[in-house]
């Protein structure tokens, strides 16, 4: 039977492509040192087949949402071009991943926010309604974005640059973020790991007009732990090296993220906030303000504790809800997650993946042939 390709711009839902419900796995790497063992222990693989067994652990979950995402920016990377909006961008990667993923509610569909933070900006930047940014050939645009499949959050992100002023600082993340991929395992402290992943970022230096410039791992961003509709799963991979002796376990499902910067290697909350996420444990108080109560259940029916961005509710209809959305902030109900800049006239790079700790091998299930 003649497969079917997907569509420029991406439109195919992948169910139409994988029939057999089959989606590729990622990139494996066997455990090191005493932890090699794994691969062929009969305890482990019995543990696995249970895993893929079970609805709610299957591998085929986070692959399918992987398989969207490389082929999302696969076109992306093509279509992306200085001249464009921002927004005109987002909405072509949030087109491309609702359509491959056949978005169904909280079933399956967008992650979190386009993030498509520029030059010294690194993270959580994505255009509000109205934003008239237009992507400049000078410019470095981290895209940031994510796909879940019940519950289980891809979250991967890449660099672009249109001119080889920085191509050192966007090779510097790469490796870094390799390494911290590489270094990753069952039983490795988050603090050592951070180490690594310095000691590679550190190890690179960009030259700008002339000057020479450290490449800077960004001291105040990390990689974390994800959970079930948790973009946040409560371990935090920092990029420098701690004494933080927690370990990542089995069964853990990481975004090893990292960030260098030609800044101070520090980022602050700078302008208008975008993106927001319901809190999970929040704690239950009454709302007393009519339209924060109808809000915060617009935000739970359409995206749980999924991160959402202000364009999400103008296109679910939401309009004149900042008050209401600042309120659920200050109660400590919704969380907020401002841009995250270094300074100005600085240069940012970010790369991520997301790995799963399975029981016998480490799969870095984000992998593709462009990052
Ligand atoms: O900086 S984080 O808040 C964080 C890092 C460590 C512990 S929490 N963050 C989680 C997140 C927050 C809001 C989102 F809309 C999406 C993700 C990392 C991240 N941002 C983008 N990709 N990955
Ligand atoms: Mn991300
Ligand atoms: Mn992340
Ligand atoms: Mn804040």
């Amino acid at each position: 039977k003649k497969r079917i390709e997907q569509s420029d711009p991406p439109r195919v839902g992948l169910s139409k492509i994988f029939t057999d419900g089959v989606y590729p796995e990622g990139e494996i790497q066997p455990y090191k040192d005493d932890n090699a063992w794994r691969t062929t222990s009969e305890e482990k693989r019995y543990l696995e087949k249970m895993a893929m067994e079970d609805p709610e652990v299957t591998y085929q979950n986070i692959r399918r949402a992987a398989e969207v995402h490389r082929q999302v920016r696969q076109y992306a990377r093509k279509y992306i071009r200085p001249g464009q909006s921002l927004t005109k961008i987002a909405e072509y990667i949030e087109n491309g991943t609702r359509a491959l993923v056949e978005e169904n509610g909280l079933e399956c569909g967008v992650g979190f926010p386009t993030g498509l933070s520029l030059n010294n900006c690194a993270a959580h930047f994505t255009p509000n309604a109205g934003d008239t940014t237009i992507l400049q050939s000078g410019d470095i645009l981290k895209v940031d974005f994510g796909v879940h499949v019940k519950g289980r959050i891809l979250d991967s992100a890449f660099t672009l640059t249109w001119e080889p002023t920085y191509d050192r600082l966007v090779e510097a993340v790469k490796a870094a973020t390799d390494t911290g991929i590489r270094e990753a395992g069952i039983d490795v402290r988050l603090g050592e790991l951070a180490g690594y992943i310095q000691e590679t970022m550190e190890s690179y230096e960009v030259e700008v007009k002339g000057k020479v410039l450290p490449v800077k791992p960004i001291e105040n961003l990390s990689g974390h732990s994800i959970g079930m509709y948790q973009i946040h799963g409560g371990k935090s991979v920092l990029l420098v090296k701690n004494e933080d002796p927690t370990k990542m376990e089995e069964g853990d499902y990481f975004a090893i993220e990292t960030f260098g910067s030609t800044g101070r290697g520090r980022v602050v909350d700078n302008g208008d906030c975008s993106h927001f996420a319901k809190i999970i444990d929040a704690p239950r108080v009454p709302i007393r303000l009519t339209s924060a109560k109808s809000l915060l259940r617009t935000i739970s029916t359409n995206f749980g504790t999924l991160p959402f961005c202000r364009r999400y509710l103008d296109r679910i209809g939401e309009s004149k809800y900042l008050l209401a959305l600042n309120h659920l902030v200050q109660q400590g109900i919704i969380q907020d997650y401002p841009p995250l800049c270094d300074a100005i006239g600085s240069m940012t790079a970010q790369f991520e993946h997301t790995i799963l700790l399975r029981p016998t091998v480490k799969e870095v299930v984000s992998r593709g042939d462009d990052y």
